[in-house]
């Protein structure tokens, strides 16, 4: 007989609403915002207990939430880790780059992503790359705010990580109205679909013909900025010659081409780090912006506190001159409170699913035979009162503040926004130094007013966290 999933030697409960033959298989296949509505829910119900799921068509799986088995599985990839159900659905976009690849291929790509993100390029990102990217931002709400009309927050954000993420890694203006960021974002809905629908290879043999397009847009300008830094390598090693100086070659860019001479493997794995860190930071900004405009005392509290600190601080063109050690959490522990407790209620990645690789006990006794489907919903596990308190539910930005008003961090397992173990994000420190460069110049000259007003958002279908319809906003400024 197939070995099942167990504790102690008896099935393990399962989560709510199963049917028979369909399994959770109904569940999965709402709206993805109805499905975190649906941890949270099984959650509540069950704390930090390990359920069973079964969705027709896939191996059984579970839903983890105590942090005690999600640090064990972070902390062993070689149990758990992205199996086939999720590489085979996300190959499309991600390829061979450093999101899907393990072993040497991780390895080479992670070390190239470590060095790329040492001090002196973030240094540059903060003195150089922010107050470009921020004065174009601020001469696009200047005008909306002179002119009266609304502006898409979600959209200007997107195109603020953009032209970060393009300058930081490929030494190129790129656009979010781009053809290729289009493509992208609709490839990135499309494949996150393919993890609620177990159909999916049918539905798109009827209906996919937008997303082929798409994924070849995407494939073709991963080989353009390939033979783009191809030809930037060659100049600047012709000019090195003429001037007698070391050439550098210190773009992630040149980083990978050093590392890959398969230049399918240069274009996956740079694609993959434009999509690991432009998305998913334009949208912790697009939601912390909405968490303050429903929490007006939040804000009057981060604004207060940003004058107090930043007054008479320099700036330049209308933009604080800013270092890496004044973007230092012991520097502005309120702020950072505030994004960490956007980034709790509001996770960009609010959802993982790997496989384990061969039998495993978890911490709490369950057992899983090979291939079992591992789920965390990040969405679901931020909003647990056995983790975050009683008020678990509502936004508090002093959570994070200790008595002092220092700002506490909370470890991986317990806090998985950014994943933790060996394949924690890469990008968390540029990610943070983004979210404070931004808020500390924005909270004090503008005022946003949400048109809406609404004060439930759904976010959209994705792999990401996008909110559904924009953040469509007024935008006055405060002298
Ligand atoms: C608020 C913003 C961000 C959040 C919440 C976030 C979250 C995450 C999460 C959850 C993972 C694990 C994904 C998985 O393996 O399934 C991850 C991985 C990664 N992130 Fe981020 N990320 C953010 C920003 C960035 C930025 C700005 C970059 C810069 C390019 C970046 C680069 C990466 C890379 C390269 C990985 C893969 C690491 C590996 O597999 O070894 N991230 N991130």
């Amino acid at each position: 007989t197939r070995r099942r999933i167990s504790r102690n030697g008896r099935p393990i409960k399962s989560a709510p609403d199963s049917l028979p033959l369909l399994g959770h298989g109904f569940k999965f296949l709402r709206p993805r915002h109805d499905l975190f509505d649906w941890f949270v829910a099984c959650q509540r119900q069950y704390g930090l207990e390990t359920l069973e799921i079964s969705v027709p068509t896939l191996p059984s799986g579970v839903v983890i939430t105590d942090p005690v088995n999600l640090e064990f599985v972070l902390k062993n990839e070689h149990l758990v880790s992205k199996g086939d159900f999720v590489k085979s659905r996300s190959w499309d976009l991600f390829g061979n780059g450093i999101i899907n690849a393990s072993g040497d291929l991780w390895k080479a790509q992670r070390k190239a992503g470590l060095k790329f993100f040492s001090g002196s390029n973030l240094e540059a990102m903060v003195e150089d790359v922010l107050p470009e990217a921020y004065l174009r931002m601020k001469s696009q709400l200047l005008k909306h705010a002179e002119e009266g009309m609304t502006i898409d927050m979600q959209s200007v954000f997107l195109d603020f990580t953009s032209f970060v993420m393009g300058h930081m890694a490929y030494d190129m203006n790129l656009d979010s109205s781009h053809p290729f960021s289009k493509a992208f974002d609709y490839a990135s809905d499309q494949v996150g679909r393919r993890f609620q629908n177990p159909l999916y290879p049918l539905t798109e043999f009827l209906f996919g013909f937008k997303l082929h397009r798409a994924l070849t847009e995407v494939e073709s300008f991963g080989k353009k900025i390939v033979a783009r830094a191809a030809q930037r390598r060659s100049r600047v090693a012709f000019e090195s010659l003429i001037t007698n100086e070391e050439p550098a070659f210190d773009t992630l860019m040149d980083l990978l081409m050093e590392r890959f001479s398969d230049r399918t493997i240069v274009a996956d794995s740079a694609l993959n780090f434009l999509s690991a860190g432009k998305d998913t930071t334009a949208q912790s900004f697009t939601w912390t912006f909405y968490a303050l405009m429903q929490n007006p005392e939040a804000l009057k509290a981060l604004r207060d506190d940003i004058r107090a600190h930043f007054l008479n601080h320099k700036s330049e063109h209308g933009v604080l001159k800013l270092s890496i050690a004044d973007l230092q959490p012991a520097n502005i522990p309120l702020l950072m409170a505030t994004y960490y407790e956007a980034l709790r209620l509001y996770p960009p990645i609010p959802f993982e699913i790997q496989q384990t690789q061969q039998d495993v006990r978890l911490p709490d006794g369950t057992f899983l035979p090979k291939d079992s489907v591992v789920v965390w919903c990040i969405w679901a596990i931020n909003r647990a009162k056995e983790i975050h308190g009683g008020d678990a539910a509502i936004f508090r930005p002093s959570r994070w503040l200790d008595e002092e008003g220092k700002f506490v961090n909370r470890t991986a397992f317990e806090f998985p926004v950014f994943n933790g173990g060996p394949r924690s994000c890469l990008g968390r420190k540029m990610a943070e130094l983004m979210a404070s460069f931004l808020l500390l110049n924005l909270l004090p000259s503008f005022e946003f007013g949400q048109v809406d007003g609404t004060s439930s958002r759904r976010a959209q279908n994705s792999l990401t966290l996008p909110m559904a319809g924009g953040l469509p906003c007024t935008v006055r400024t405060i002298s």
